[in-house]
């Protein structure tokens, strides 16, 4: 800070480096006025007494709004730094509510049945429509499910720490992000203001002040300009008539005289450019914000998450701006006193993650111009505060890829959730659906209500999407849209209600695009009848998959074996990756052990057929791929009109896989009469009754039981499977295995 008294265009110094000026400093100090004398004449009294009298006088700017009056006691940067490096330092008693109080558990507030049965859709409540469901006010109690990581927002919130979240998206991470804002205390907000700085113009001062004076000490500059301007005017209207008079009357040089306003116009003009340029940058403005800021810097360029300064194309002249009022901030200064959000985190390029983490360490940062050839770059002003709480999201990859210094500073400093995809199917989570759909026809605001069949219809879609038995899915946003198409629908019709009728309409029509490409592909392989669904074909078995979320789709097969020129091997094609090149590695230790001819002598080709660009990924081919070279090699036909899906371990067990239920439709929809899936996959099966009816369902274990559906014939087929069985055993059912792998889709 200067406390020089001839530092006459400054603002007041109480900023983020230097400490509070004494009330003496105040007075020497001129707020960035020329003339400076009405705002720090103004200000001497008690800096508290001041600050309330700002408070009870909003409507009297210039009676009250010295800057001296209007700025926080204390330097912003120094309060950050501790509470963003030392959260757990936060004083608990200055933050009324209790973790008990701001977390408590919000039931559903309607009317619930004495008596629920609890296979009830709506979970007993007694209601017509969504009408008749209240919503909470506050967005933490909205939130469903995600038990864990609401209360760790809400612990965290309390303790200002920063929180990863890692789940699948529209789990509802950003809306616990912005929940946390409103368990934040509003009385911290600060706005923040840039100051020229008259000793060096392009390092530009910083001030903070509570929230909502910064618009009153811009509007007091702005109006202390345009007082000096209107004088100014004043008295160079009257000089140009003096000087007019005197060349016209006395001299009798009119054109000297015209010459002489013309110079005189010019240098009152540049001199009233001065004033302007001592107005505040009002660079953070919370004056509106209801509760604490909420900023998401997801996907967001290094200016728009660090701040920026913007190029003067004119830079010196008199016509340049000054550096101050260049300044942009970025979103950690926005979020200052509230919540910085961050998905996919590990998308932000290094810099930035560094200097993302020197802002949390910190508590402050420096806004400086982001691109080196721009004017802008040659500024830095003084440290502005970066007090925010960071909420880092992202799926698993999110949290391989960052910055591992940022990842242990949250996790230094902050908690880790994962967010759940799914949860128990109960009468009470049923009822909190309920409440979803109320929430989401609430938030629309143009929906027509919901009535309890139509819910009941969400509900039983939830269960379907959840892919796992007594499970209803948490992916709130897919399902969110699924309840407003269906409004939609409804809305077209000008129905009073949206009734079942439409969420089975909406079903329909807000088929995923993979969903689309997937129906789109059967039909093409129809066509060129590449989809076979009878007879018996040696090497030749239909596999399933599943494509994107939400799609499965049946790709055949095929496995040839032939006389090898050198080595025996294994080549497999089909735009392989890892995990599906490894599936195939383990069916070749079965089939090694399992084959009396010598397989030293000949090449297995195994085929995945019309894969496309996206390859195969996962294991969960490997039964079909290993019935596939069993075929051809023994060549033995398989049934068409069967498909399959499962994963095998080279002891011969079938363990279970992702996706049952999408792969177990597109086989029944490609015409197939039979399906295998793993056993331990039963559980997960949801389909449609429709298809239900279409396909019979074998759950297997081994593969020797895959083999006795697939196969054609009988003798040969049961010395083949007595082979099987007697080189594999299973070492599930024998209980040598740990556990069934991982689910995945092929
Ligand atoms: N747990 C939940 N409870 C209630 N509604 C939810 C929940 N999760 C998501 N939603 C609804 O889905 C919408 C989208 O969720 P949100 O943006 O929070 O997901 P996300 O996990 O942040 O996803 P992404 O990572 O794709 O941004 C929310 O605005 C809300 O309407």
């Amino acid at each position: 800070m200067s406390n020089d008294t001839d530092t006459d265009d400054g603002p007041p110094d109480s900023g983020v480096n230097d400490e509070k000026p004494s009330t003496t400093d105040d007075q020497s100090v001129d707020n960035g006025h020329d003339d400076g004398q009405q705002l720090t004449e103004e200000s001497a009294g008690d800096p508290v007494d001041d600050q309330q009298s700002a408070d009870d006088e909003p409507s009297q700017p210039e009676a009250v709004l010295t800057d001296d009056e209007l700025f926080e006691s204390g330097p912003s940067g120094g309060d950050s730094r501790s509470r963003a490096n030392t959260p757990s330092e936060t004083n608990d008693d200055d933050d009324p509510p209790s973790i008990e109080e701001l977390g408590s558990d919000v039931e559903v507030d309607a009317p619930i049945a004495d008596d629920v049965d609890k296979d009830d859709l709506l979970g007993g409540l007694l209601i017509d429509s969504t009408e008749d469901v209240s919503i909470p006010e506050r967005l933490v109690d909205q939130v469903i499910g995600q038990e864990h990581a609401r209360d760790v927002i809400i612990k965290a919130a309390k303790q200002r720490r920063h929180v990863m979240m890692i789940g699948s998206p529209g789990t509802g991470k950003s809306m616990l992000a912005k929940a946390m804002t409103e368990l934040l205390p509003k009385e911290e907000l600060q706005d923040v203001l840039i100051y020229h700085n008259p000793d060096d113009g392009n390092k530009p001062k910083v001030r903070t002040v509570p929230a909502g004076k910064g618009e009153q000490i811009v509007d007091a500059h702005k109006e202390e300009a345009r007082k000096r301007n209107q004088m100014r005017t004043f008295l160079m209207w009257i000089i140009i008539a003096v000087v007019l008079g005197y060349a016209l009357i006395i001299a009798g040089q009119i054109l000297l005289g015209i010459l002489a306003a013309g110079i005189i116009y010019l240098a009152f003009r540049y001199a009233s450019r001065g004033s302007d340029a001592m107005v505040p940058n009002l660079l953070v403005n919370n004056s509106d914000t209801t509760t604490a800021p909420f900023r998401d810097a997801t996907g967001g360029h290094a200016g728009a998450l660090l701040g920026d300064v913007r190029h003067d194309p004119f830079q010196s002249g008199g016509m340049e701006t000054p550096s101050h009022d260049r300044v942009e901030p970025g979103a950690i200064h926005k979020a200052n006193k509230g919540v910085l959000f961050i998905d996919e985190i590990n998308t932000l390029d290094i810099r930035s993650q560094q200097h993302l983490m020197t802002a949390i360490q910190e508590g402050e940062f420096s806004i400086t111009g982001q691109s080196e050839r721009s004017s802008g770059a040659m500024v830095q002003t003084e440290p502005v505060p970066t007090d925010f709480i960071m909420i880092a999201a992202g799926n698993l990859d999110a949290m391989e890829n960052m910055h591992p210094a940022l990842r242990s500073r949250i996790k230094g400093y902050g908690y880790e959730v994962y967010m759940e995809d799914t949860i128990e199917d109960t009468p009470e989570m049923r009822r909190k659906y309920v409440r979803f759909v109320a929430q989401e026809v609430a938030n629309d605001g143009r929906l027509p209500q919901f009535d309890d069949e139509a819910i009941e219809e969400i509900i039983l879609e939830a269960r379907r999407r959840a892919g796992r038995k007594g499970h209803l899915t948490l992916k709130f946003r897919d399902l969110g849209g699924l309840v407003r198409v269906a409004g939609d629908i409804a809305r077209a019709e000008d129905a009073e209600f949206t009734t079942r009728d439409h969420v089975l309409q909406a079903k329909e029509r807000s088929r995923s695009i993979e969903q689309q490409l997937a129906d789109e592909f059967i039909e093409r392989r129809k066509d060129y009848e590449l989809q076979v669904s009878d007879g018996y074909q040696v090497g030749r078995v239909n596999g399933l998959a599943v494509m994107g979320e939400d799609s499965g789709i049946m790709l055949p097969v095929m496995a040839e074996v032939t006389p090898s020129q050198g080595p025996g091997q294994v080549i497999a094609t089909g735009q392989l990756k890892e995990m599906a090149e490894e599936s195939v590695q383990n069916v070749s230790a079965i089939i090694k052990k399992f084959s009396d001819q010598n397989l030293a002598e000949k090449d297995v080709h195994i085929q995945f057929v019309q894969t496309g660009q996206s390859g195969v990924d996962g294991d969960s081919a490997s039964i079909t791929v290993a019935t596939a070279v069993i075929s051809a090699l023994e060549d033995v036909g398989v049934s068409q009109n069967l498909a399959m899906t499962g994963s095998l371990s080279v002891r011969g067990d079938v363990l279970p896989v992702g996706g049952v239920t999408h792969k177990i439709e597109a086989a029944a929809k490609a015409g197939c009469k039979t399906v295998i899936i793993p056993k331990a996959n039963e559980q997960d099966v949801m389909i449609e009754d429709e298809y239900r009816e279409m396909i019979e369902i074998i759950p297997v274990s081994h593969i020797s039981e895959v083999l006795e559906v697939a196969l054609e014939g009988e003798g040969e087929k049961d010395s083949l499977i007595a082979r099987l069985k007697s080189i594999t055993g299973s070492a599930l059912q024998d209980g040598n295995v740990a556990g069934p792998s991982s689910p995945s889709p092929q």
